[in-house]
């Protein structure tokens, strides 16, 4: 071995061309024929479904998956005969989580410029549902959590099935919402909730997401005893609290919730609706005229992408950068920690650093969570 090669780890670096990789595994692009109101297929014309397929990890995205995620909006933007896109996740658990954290724990962490390259990758991605030549709806089959909100609140209508929760999970596993959620959340709900929203970290019912305008449309997917029923563990009967206070969308506590699992348990979940609904908005946008319809969609999405465009830059550089610290903790501890305890001990990072205690050296294993504890 020569000199340079005993300083050089052996790495397997991870590739961030945009080349196309024909069949990645991961996402799915089909087109599906364009549909009448009255359900009437439209011969020749088509809806592209860009399809997130990595069930088991609730469809984050790999390093691979976003690549192919910016190319399948390009060639859905460019595709003369689609008319929507619609963009979503395989199963009913999730429409997408985020970045994957099995790939920022074991590659990213701790390798900044790594994390810098990946990070041109996901900006570009969002910047291509922003940029997509047709309208884009989000079709939300389940939770849509961190950089999986992110992507969702670039595109341009979101209907969802009532199971599923909106959220950020940036500052629990050690990052910051900033890929999309700080622009775009205080344009869409307002700064104040944004606030909480980004920084505690505790999710929207789609009800409530409904209710506060982050979403086109709510739909019922949980079926018992044959008959669909609202999401059982979200207050959907009433409006204020006895305080006058806001009821609706909120998540049931106490007595409430233990019944409402109960009836979640006796339930299936069936996304017809969910289908039907997506279809129908589909329909609905098929019914005009295309260029008049985008020059419309362009001028709605600026006050997104001006916020989006004035940030993504400084955001991929310090993301980048957190990776050599918080990030590398928290998604180790998600990645490795026990089921039931996957966040770093964040009062001992506190403490520790309010003592002085530097990053270099100790402090990411003394705070991650103890196996077996
Ligand atoms: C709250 C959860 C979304 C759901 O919790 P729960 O219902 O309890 O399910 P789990 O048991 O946690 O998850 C089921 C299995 O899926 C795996 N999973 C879930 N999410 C991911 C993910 N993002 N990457 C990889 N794998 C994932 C989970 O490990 C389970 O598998 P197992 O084999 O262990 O059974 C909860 O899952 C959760 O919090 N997930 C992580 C959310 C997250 O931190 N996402 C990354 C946020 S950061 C991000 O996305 C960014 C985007 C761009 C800018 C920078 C940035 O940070």
């Amino acid at each position: 071995m020569n000199a340079p090669d005993r300083l050089m780890p052996q790495i397997d670096f991870k590739d961030h061309d945009l080349a196309p990789q024909p069949g990645t595994p991961g996402v799915r692009y089909e087109k599906r024929p364009a549909k009448l109101p009255d359900g009437t297929v439209v011969p020749g014309l088509y809806n592209a479904w860009i399809t997130l397929d990595n069930p088991t990890q609730y469809n984050s995205y790999t390093t691979d998956m976003v690549k192919a995620v910016i190319l399948a909006f390009r060639a859905a933007s460019n595709a003369r005969d689609v008319n929507c896109i619609v963009f979503t996740g395989t199963g009913d658990k999730a429409f997408c989580t985020g970045g994957n954290t099995k790939e920022y724990a074991e590659y990213y962490a701790g390798q900044p410029q790594e994390y810098r390259q990946y990070m041109r990758l996901f900006n570009d991605m969002v910047s291509a549902i922003l940029a997509a030549d047709k309208p884009v709806i989000c079709r939300v089959n389940g939770m849509r959590i961190g950089g999986g909100q992110e992507i969702g609140m670039a595109c341009d209508f979101t209907v969802a099935q009532d199971l599923a929760r909106f959220g950020q999970a940036g500052p629990k596993h050690g990052s910051a919402p900033i890929g999309g959620a700080t622009d775009f959340l205080p344009v869409i709900i307002g700064a104040e909730r944004a606030m909480a929203a980004c920084v505690l970290c505790e999710p929207f019912s789609a009800h409530k997401a409904y209710q506060i305008g982050m979403i086109t449309e709510v739909v019922p997917a949980l079926k018992v005893d044959g008959q669909f029923v609202a999401n059982p563990m979200v207050e959907t009967q009433r409006y204020v609290d006895e305080f006058g206070r806001n009821a609706f969308g909120e998540f049931k506590t106490g007595e409430a919730a233990k019944e409402g699992k109960a009836v979640l348990a006796k339930g299936t979940v069936d996304l017809s609706k969910l289908d039907e609904a997506v279809e129908a908005l589909c329909a609905r946008i098929l019914l005009t005229f295309p260029e008049c319809t985008l020059k419309t969609i362009e001028e709605l999405r600026k006050p997104k992408l001006d916020a989006w465009n004035r940030n993504k830059e400084n955001s991929r550089a310090w993301l980048a950068l957190n990776m050599m610290t918080e990030a590398r903790s928290g998604f180790t501890a998600f990645n490795e920690g026990p089921k039931d305890d996957r966040e770093v001990d964040f009062i001992a990072l506190r403490q520790k650093l309010a003592a002085g205690q530097s990053w270099i050296g100790a402090l990411h294993d003394e705070i991650q969570p103890k196996k077996g504890a």
